[in-house]
């Protein structure tokens, strides 16, 4: 009798992922079209379509809950049917669900229309935040150039979306509690599919946060030195407009004049790619050959028609905010990005094309299973490619670097270097969804938005406001991911794991071996290492068909994330500021901020 019962359940499952594909490959189109080209037309019929297949999936819903799959044997058959057991926001009703979907295409559509005023030029008033707004922070460092900048920002694409915010939380709350769960924090904890997630998280913080510490003060002694001390102080938190990016999410812009040995040749990669006339095309290119270097999957003829690689310059508006697309079709896969010619945009191309090669991997399961074993998979495989890239070993293979000394000092200049992306981050990535569960859950009200960020972004970063806060303000809808509901505790759980398979992939392609000290984590390179391909393709094409410490075990050997990878990758530069904070007396950590924002 049973079996019977899966047998019919397992011919349902089939047909349910075929419409399921078809169902989400229009929804990805009329998503893509209004991301692409933000009109009155495009954001009706991306509304239009999302309700419709809502309306379909409640009718799979009550079909897929009439078989029996919790005493199913099959255990895969199972994990297929409670997926889909899952609606998501298809569980609210129409007018609910309409009321969220405008909320959030409301503050993306601020976001990507949101322009501000040049500082030095009053009658140039349509800089976006790509490129220029970017470009002045990568760029500047006139104190009062970068408060103007970054309090405007705050103001046009920030404030502006409180409302919304605010709407779209109610809604998606209702949407976690028609699916079980208590808030849409829980709902988020669930793709990591641990009873102890959020302890895990903490956990890690709590092994790197000395290492960040040490970092936060180095770097604070060097504006300090800088900008002087009434700009920076000795012991408080570090001002957000000084850190060379608008978020102060990474601080790899003030490298150039905080390097440990500055006397010791550096390359500044994009003068460098912009010396050798290189394109958006080249970018995409070149990331390609890496991929296909490991015997993994070319890009299709389809994404490089359909991929929009460079912002147009036809006026329209549209999400520059890179992105990676899948159309569930195992055919159709593009990027939208803005690239600009800049190093940050030469990883960024790869980061992206990590998530086009992990679609293509597991472009043959069934759909349901086409994502990444937890989001912060999908996150760490172009970035696990982009750390062999920006070795100077690899560097110099693509001619973007002379030789040079691989003495000491040099190596610790480029840990530097990696530091201010890769340490740098964890915090802020950590603190944007701490604050997101605070607002889900309530112990974060309307009233103290504002106030509770930049808590969290003085307690965890050690960063202040450039001048005062109040609740007229709303900061966080200034990151893009929080004004596109785009959870982001993927990244900094990318951030961790990303080092764990690097350490992996390394051992197997004979570049890194943990007693060989000549053989260092931060200059290994991958590139063309069939065995490395081979057992990254594995995991990649388990998509999230298993649990994932069954994916990771495949690559690592290990069945739990932890920091040993990030810890082991920057021991040196640890060790080294160390002691130069002891050497310069710095204080270590912050005291509290004199800003008032709460
Ligand atoms: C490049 C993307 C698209 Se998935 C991105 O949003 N990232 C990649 C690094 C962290 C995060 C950010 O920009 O905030
Ligand atoms: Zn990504």
């Amino acid at each position: 009798e049973r079996a019977a019962e899966e047998a019919a359940g397992r011919d349902y499952m089939r047909n349910l992922n075929e419409l399921m594909s078809k169902a989400r490959n229009k929804k990805a189109i009329a998503d893509w079209d209004y991301a692409s080209n933000i009109t009155k037309y495009n954001e009706d019929r991306m509304l239009a379509v999302a309700l419709e297949i809502a309306e379909d999936e409640k009718e799979y819903w009550k079909e897929t809950m009439s078989y029996l799959w919790r005493e199913y044997e099959d255990r895969d058959l199972k994990r297929m049917f409670e997926k889909y057991s899952q609606l998501g926001t298809s569980a609210l009703p129409e007018d609910l669900n309409e009321r969220l979907i405008s909320a959030v295409s409301n503050m993306q559509s601020t976001y990507a229309k949101a322009t501000i005023c040049d500082y030095k030029d009053k009658t140039k008033c349509d800089l976006h935040v790509e490129p220029e707004v970017t470009e002045i922070f990568a760029k500047s460092s006139d104190p009062e150039e970068l408060k103007y900048t970054w309090l405007e920002w705050h103001r046009v694409a920030g404030t502006a979306s409180k409302g919304n915010f605010t709407e779209y939380v109610n809604m998606d709350n209702e949407a976690a509690k028609l699916n079980g769960y208590d808030s849409v924090a829980e709902w988020w904890l669930s793709e990591y599919e641990s009873d102890d997630s959020e302890d895990q998280f903490a956990s890690l913080w709590a092994q790197v946060k000395p290492l960040y510490q040490q970092i936060h003060a180095y770097v604070r002694r060097h504006l300090r030195l800088k900008y002087g001390e009434k700009v920076v102080s000795a012991k408080g938190p570090i001002p957000a407009h000084l850190l060379g990016n608008i978020w102060a999410q990474t601080w790899n812009n003030v490298e150039k004049f905080t390097r440990p040995y500055p006397d010791k040749p550096d390359v500044d990669v994009t003068a460098a790619l912009q010396a050798q006339n290189y394109t958006a095309l080249k970018f995409f290119k070149t990331a390609e050959d890496f991929f296909t270097s490991l015997n993994l999957s070319p890009m299709p003829e389809l994404f490089w028609e359909r991929s929009i690689i460079e912002k147009p310059n036809d006026g329209r508006d549209m999400v520059c905010h890179a992105s990676a697309w899948d159309f569930f079709d195992a055919e159709d896969f593009r990027i939208k990005q803005c690239t600009t010619i800049t190093s940050a945009f030469f990883t960024t191309t790869h980061h992206e094309m990590g998530h086009i090669q992990y679609y293509l991997q597991y472009k043959d399961q069934p759909v349901v299973y086409r994502a990444g074993a937890n989001p912060g998979f999908h996150e760490a495989v172009g970035d696990v490619i982009a750390l062999s890239v920006a070795t100077p070993k690899h560097l110099r293979v693509m001619g973007l670097l002379e030789d040079g000394p691989d003495d000491i000092e040099s190596n610790i200049n480029q840990l530097y270097k990696m530091g201010l992306e890769k340490i740098v981050f964890l915090p802020f990535a950590y603190l944007l969804d701490l604050f997101r569960y605070g607002v889900f859950r309530g112990t974060t009200t309307t009233e103290d938005y504002n106030c509770h960020y930049w808590q969290l972004r003085e307690a965890l970063q050690g960063v202040e406001p450039p001048a005062p806060r109040t609740e007229d303000d709303f900061d966080p809808a200034a990151k893009y991911h929080i004004s596109a509901d785009v959870e982001y505790m993927r990244y900094y759980i990318s951030y961790i794991i990303q080092f764990q398979f690097h350490r992996s992939l390394c051992q197997l392609a004979g570049e890194y071996d943990e007693g060989d000290k000549t053989k260092l984590l931060s200059n290994c390179d991958i590139y063309k290492s069939a065995a490395a391909g081979e057992a990254l393709g594995k995991m990649l094409q388990m998509g999230s068909s298993r649990p994932w410490p069954d994916a990771m075990e495949v690559l690592t050997g290990q069945r739990n994330m932890d920091a040993s990878g990030v810890l082991e990758y920057f021991a040196p530069l640890h060790d080294w500021l160390k002691a130069e904070n002891e050497r310069t007396g710095e204080f270590v950590g912050w005291e509290p901020s004199t800003v008032p924002y709460c």
